[in-house]
């Protein structure tokens, strides 16, 4: 099975690294625009097959899509990552172009092609992709909300003093520092609510420390983070390349689902062979369908900036 990343930059690296250590696809196609880069990046990660032990052939290229052809499924993390200070949002007139041009260029040699969207503004970036390829629902997903969930969990961790291991938790809604919606009631440590261990004020600060983990490590960082949004992307390829029926929350195009509709937002689905096999509808309270309510107006808006 072969794989496209578009951007070989510090995402599209780290997910490449990801998806080759876990040694179930045979190629990697890394793509970037810069002369030579993705080459570079391609030769590095190789020299690590051996070290790591994995037999995932990575090749590089600069902007040839021919090399691309016939992937079964293709990353897009090409665009400009935020600095300290601004929002995701910010990112959309730099972004929408090339997102909008890779996903053309992606679909013209892989017609079948499954594509998981990272650029952001993410959900954003996904509803541009339904918009302008023709692709099935099915095949169009975007990243963001399984992400959300790995930190979620990990300021859980955090908070009840627990190994990682011992929790489950999932993030729905929009990839923005104000729509993410940290499901703190469905959360729980080997199955007891994580109420049983935390007062509601340290939840809920839990909530708010993962909603701004994005920005809390650009702020660190100088640049958006890398290594779990990589690793984070690597289990939604292998979810499909090894049709494993996980679930995830993504964002996907709701028509009805969870209220909504015409909108591509982070919900709860099952990703196997066949892409989004299902979108699970799960119970809310009525203040997590408030908040979901409000994070889809927020990104209504910032769809609202796309020239479709
Ligand atoms: N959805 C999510 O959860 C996350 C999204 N991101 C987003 O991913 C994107 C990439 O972030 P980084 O890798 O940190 O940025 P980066 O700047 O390290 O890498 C981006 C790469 O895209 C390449 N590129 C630009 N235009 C291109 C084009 N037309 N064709 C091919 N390649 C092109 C650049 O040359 C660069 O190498 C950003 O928009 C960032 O906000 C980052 C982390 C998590
Ligand atoms: O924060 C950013 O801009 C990059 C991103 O989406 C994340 O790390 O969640």
């Amino acid at each position: 099975m072969k794989v496209t990343v578009v951007g070989a930059g510090a995402v599209g690296a780290s997910c490449a690294e990801y998806i080759a250590i876990k040694n179930f696809a045979a190629e990697v196609v890394l793509l970037d625009i810069k002369e030579g880069y993705a080459e570079g990046k391609a030769m590095d990660l190789m020299q690590t097959a051996s070290l790591n032990g994995f037999d995932t052939k990575i090749t590089g290229v600069t902007d040839d899509y021919s090399k691309t052809a016939d992937s079964a499924i293709a990353v897009i993390t090409s665009g400009i990552p935020r600095k300290p200070g601004m929002t995701r949002e910010e990112l959309i007139g730099i972004n929408a172009g090339i997102v909008k041009t890779v996903a053309s260029n992606l679909v013209k040699y892989s017609p079948d092609v499954t594509l998981i969207v990272v650029s952001n503004p993410m959900d954003t970036m996904t509803y541009l992709v339904h918009k302008t390829t023709g692709l099935p629902k099915n095949k169009i997903i975007g990243m963001g909300g399984a992400l959300d969930s790995a930190r979620f969990k990990y300021r859980l961790a955090e908070a009840m003093e627990a190994p990682i291991s011992d929790i489950d938790g999932m993030v729905i809604g929009g990839h923005s520092d104000t729509g993410m919606v940290p499901l703190t009631s469905h959360a729980t440590r080997n199955s007891i609510k994580v109420s049983e261990f935390l007062s509601e004020d340290r939840l809920q600060q839990v909530a708010e420390d993962t909603k701004v983990g994005g920005a809390t490590l650009t702020k660190l960082l100088g640049t958006s983070a890398w290594y779990a949004p990589g690793a984070a992307v690597s289990g939604l390829v292998q979810a499909i390349a090894c049709d494993q029926k996980k679930l995830f929350p993504c964002s996907t195009l709701l028509e009805g689902e969870y209220d909504l509709d015409d909108i591509c937002i982070g919900v709860p689905v099952i990703l196997g062979r066949g892409g989004i096999e299902k979108i699970v509808t799960i119970p809310l309270s009525d203040a997590e369908k408030a908040k979901m309510q409000e994070s889809a107006e927020g990104v209504k808006k910032t769809n609202a900036l796309l020239e479709l």
